[in-house]
């Protein structure tokens, strides 16, 4: 094989291609949960456990400013924990969130809790933080590349549960309807950065590796809510019960 880098073109493909292969819209929970198939439990548990991948994006963010030089790479980054955060309480992505778990029916205090996080969602999320507090900028910044996909699920989710359940409305889904704004703003930025900074093919490489991790990340997520809440419903020492939570 070559080592010459790929072209920008071929290179941008390269990393889009693993939305097209392996992004979690293709998983079988997903389907579920959009076309009207979970039950009111389930759509809790994945509201439980969503949370705590809610909470460590900023973590992650903040992780990844503390180890940049450059200002103008901070300022930009920023914008990313204020979108989670909020300027101030009650608003941000993550009380938004919370305005979900209400409308399913769970007390906002229990999922702020993060007690019923499944084992594996704390390890997959927890890899997550540590890649990208751990690796060097540029497969910490492509591994953010995910959001190159999520606004085509942010928008099939919200229809799909605007028509299947009755929890949905404009305020219980305003998270989604607010990363449909913010998430391709930061997505054009980090994907300019990455075709910048990845000048060699090991660089490249390094991306493309990445952004598989980081879908490998969002996938063992959906399994392990998969296999203690859908089939074969085992749920691990520790996992949310249903009845527990509730407002
Ligand atoms: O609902 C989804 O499918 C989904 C996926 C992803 C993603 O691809 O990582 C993110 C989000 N949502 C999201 O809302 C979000 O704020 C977000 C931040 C990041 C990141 O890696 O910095 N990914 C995602």
């Amino acid at each position: 094989m070559s080592d010459r880098p790929d072209s920008p073109a071929d290179f941008e493909a390269r990393l889009r291609a693993i939305g097209d292969r392996q992004y979690h819209d293709k998983h079988p929970f997903h389907e579920l949960l959009h076309s009207g198939g979970c039950t009111p439990d389930q759509v809790r548990a994945w509201v439980i456990n969503r949370y705590y991948y809610q909470t460590r994006i900023p973590m992650k963010d903040a992780a990844f400013m503390s180890r940049v030089s450059d200002p103008d790479l901070r300022r930009e980054w920023r914008s990313r924990i204020e979108d989670h955060d909020g300027r101030a309480p009650g608003e941000g992505g993550i009380a938004r969130w919370l305005k979900l778990a209400a409308g399913v029916g769970l007390d906002p205090d229990y999922v702020r809790s993060e007690v019923g996080i499944l084992p594996a969602t704390r390890f997959a999320v927890d890899a997550y933080v540590r890649f990208v507090r751990d690796e060097p900028l540029l497969p910490a910044v492509a591994s953010s590349l995910t959001e190159l996909f999520a606004p085509a699920i942010h928008k099939n989710r919200i229809a799909g549960l605007l028509e299947h359940y009755d929890f949905a409305n404009t305020d219980t889904l305003s998270y989604f309807q607010n990363r449909l704004t913010e998430a391709p703003k930061d997505v054009a930025f980090g994907l300019q950065w990455v075709m910048d900074n990845a000048r060699t093919r090991a660089d490249q490489d390094a991306a493309v590796r990445a952004l598989i991790f980081k879908t490998e990340v969002l996938w063992a997520q959906l399994d392990a809510l998969w296999s203690a809440y859908v089939e074969p419903g085992r749920i691990p020492p520790g996992g949310w019960q249903p009845g527990q939570g509730l407002a």
